[in-house]
């Protein structure tokens, strides 16, 4: 038996992500009513962004995308919304997804401006002067290498900043980007009165003032403290003067982030009542939306980044990986990879080798055997995070590989793979990557189960090659979109909690309806065989021998 949504009601949520916003509805049932996308690229091109996003052409790496078209996508999205005869005065609640690590800076005195809006008129008309800088640093960027070190020696060092907030010192993580603009632009980090994530960012827009920043979206930052779920002092410290002033109060991914403002109410008619649930990052919605709640699961998200994520009671920081409290559970905790090179890089290799098709591409993989004779590339068309290496291409062959334990693995360097060969590579190559990585980080070996999520989680052929190389049966959920759609039962969750006064399990709002919507997951792929796995494993190994030498 679980808790019951009220009758009527419809829960929104959002995932303002690297490339697009996206929007899906949700009735009492958690059944999928409604789904809208603002692709920035194609209908904001005023904006000029390729992916979504503006790359440095110095190769410093730095990578921003500007904070006004996020604000644009919205008013674009919500009109679509107006148009699908969406009935806003059933939302009861409304919550979302930001990309992680991305940050928006709030000119001093923005907050009057924000409380304040004119319901006449689009928000993008409203909001042209608010920021102390245009654009944002978003997760993509990789200039702050020094700002990282700094801070890790601040702190006594890498280890023990992971162990204090659940990461190393990463370029894209907040706090190093926060630092970077203090450093080198004083003069807009001393403009800036409020600094929030993408998440709390569009938060703020729909409760008409600063949100806080959750713990889970928070522990994105290198800056709070993953047990106690408080600012780190120390790192702050480190970071930059007066930050806890900008940053405002952390609060729990479950908690009431505010009512809607009344530019919304007027506007689009939501009811005064609506509530704002804490917005939070793009990943901990997919574990929300995927509905992971066994800790042998493991989640594979194919997006913009591609990521492995799964829940631990027992987190252990280290020096690669990141561990987030859970956003829909505080007691327990999300471990997650992330990789750089994910679709943008795929989609490279497609219009590379396989004719700017993704038909041609899937007759490459399919074409080819598992193992793909030993070939092994690895592909980092933007500076990769795990490993972090810089941009370049490496490919190499085992010499007379078979996968038997008495290969003398042997590798040697070459310039080229025939087309569908390079195709194998990167498919397989990446998901070899993650198993390494995932065990490396105490992850579970071999997982339960995988699901599967992202565009490319509609591929068979790659979800084959990763059971295969993962030797466990693949799931995938109706919905690519996992984000948006955990956004939307956050939504349902944190207003769960609110009416009834504290925290509620999630588990305790599905009740027994998660197997009758399209939340359930269904097996896409059975595991591969014990033989391949054994030979996968050789593969992985020499793997992660050459990408040390690299
Ligand atoms: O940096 C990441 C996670 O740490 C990416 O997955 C971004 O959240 C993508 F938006």
């Amino acid at each position: 038996m679980g808790y019951t949504l009220p009758e009527d009601s419809l829960f929104l949520g959002f995932d303002s992500s690297t490339q697009s916003l996206k929007a899906t509805v949700l009735d009492a049932k958690l059944t999928i009513v409604a789904t809208e996308t603002v692709h920035f690229d194609s209908e904001l091109p005023h904006y000029g962004t390729k992916d979504g996003v503006y790359r440095d052409p110095s190769g410093n790496g730095r990578i921003v995308s500007p904070t006004l078209m996020w604000v644009e996508a919205l008013d674009l999205i919500l009109d679509k919304l107006t148009k699908s005869k969406l009935d806003f005065g059933k939302i009861v609640a409304v919550s979302g997804s930001g990309q992680q690590h991305g940050s928006v800076y709030w000119k001093k005195g923005s907050s009057a401006i924000l409380a304040s809006l004119d319901s006449k008129k689009p928000l993008v008309d409203q909001l042209g002067d608010v920021f102390s800088t245009q654009d944002s640093p978003i997760w993509m960027d990789s200039s702050t290498t020094e700002q990282c070190r700094e801070i890790e020696k601040a702190v006594g060092g890498a280890l023990e900043l992971s162990q204090l907030t659940g990461s190393r010192a990463y370029e894209r993580f907040t706090g190093p980007q926060i630092k970077k603009i203090f450093q080198t632009q004083p003069e807009v980090y001393k403009d800036t009165e409020r600094i929030s994530l993408v998440s709390s960012f569009m938060a703020s827009l729909f409760i008409g003032s600063y949100a806080s920043i959750d713990e889970t979206d928070g522990s994105g930052m290198n800056l709070m403290d993953i047990k106690q779920r408080i600012w780190a002092n120390n790192v702050l410290e480190a970071t930059a003067p007066g930050l806890e002033e900008k940053l405002g109060k952390l609060a729990p991914a479950h908690a009431v982030a505010g009512s809607i403002a009344p530019y919304f109410v007027h506007r689009f008619h939501f009811k005064e009542s609506c509530l704002v649930i804490q917005w939070s990052g793009d990943n901990p919605n997919s574990l929300a939306g995927l509905t992971l709640n066994t800790p042998g699961d493991l989640a594979i998200s194919m997006g913009t980044s591609d990521t492995v994520f799964g829940i631990t009671n027992d987190p252990q920081p280290s020096l690669e990986g990141h561990v987030l409290p859970n956003p829909v559970d505080p007691k327990c905790y999300m471990v997650m990879l992330c990789y750089k090179n994910g679709s943008l890089t795929r989609e490279d290799v497609r219009n590379k080798c396989a004719e700017n098709s993704w038909d041609v591409f899937n007759e490459y993989l399919e074409r080819t055997h598992p193992l793909n004779g030993g070939k092994l590339g690895f592909y980092y068309k933007d500076h990769e995070i795990l490993p972090p290496l810089p941009v370049g291409t490496h490919r190499y062959v085992l010499d007379n590989f078979t996968g038997n334990s008495s290969d003398n693995m042997k590798a040697h360097e070459v310039s080229e793979f025939d087309a569908p060969s390079e195709v194998r590579a990167i498919i397989e190559g990446q998901f070899l990557s993650m198993r390494a990585h995932a065990e490396k980080f105490g992850m579970p070996t071999p997982p339960k189960r995988i699901i599967a999520t992202g565009g490319a989680s509609t591929n068979q052929s790659i979800l084959r090659s990763i059971a295969d190389v993962f030797g466990c049966a693949v799931y995938t959920v109706q919905r690519t979109d996992s984000a948006s759609l955990g956004a939307a039962l956050r939504a349902a969750h944190g207003w769960l909690c609110d009416k009834e006064g504290g925290f509620i399990p999630i588990a305790q709002m599905y009740g027994d309806k998660l197997e009758k919507t399209s939340l359930s997951t269904k097996l896409a792929m059975p595991a591969g065989s014990e033989d391949l796995l054994a030979k996968y494993t050789l593969l992985m190994k020499k793997r992660i021998e050459i990408e040390n030498s690299l």
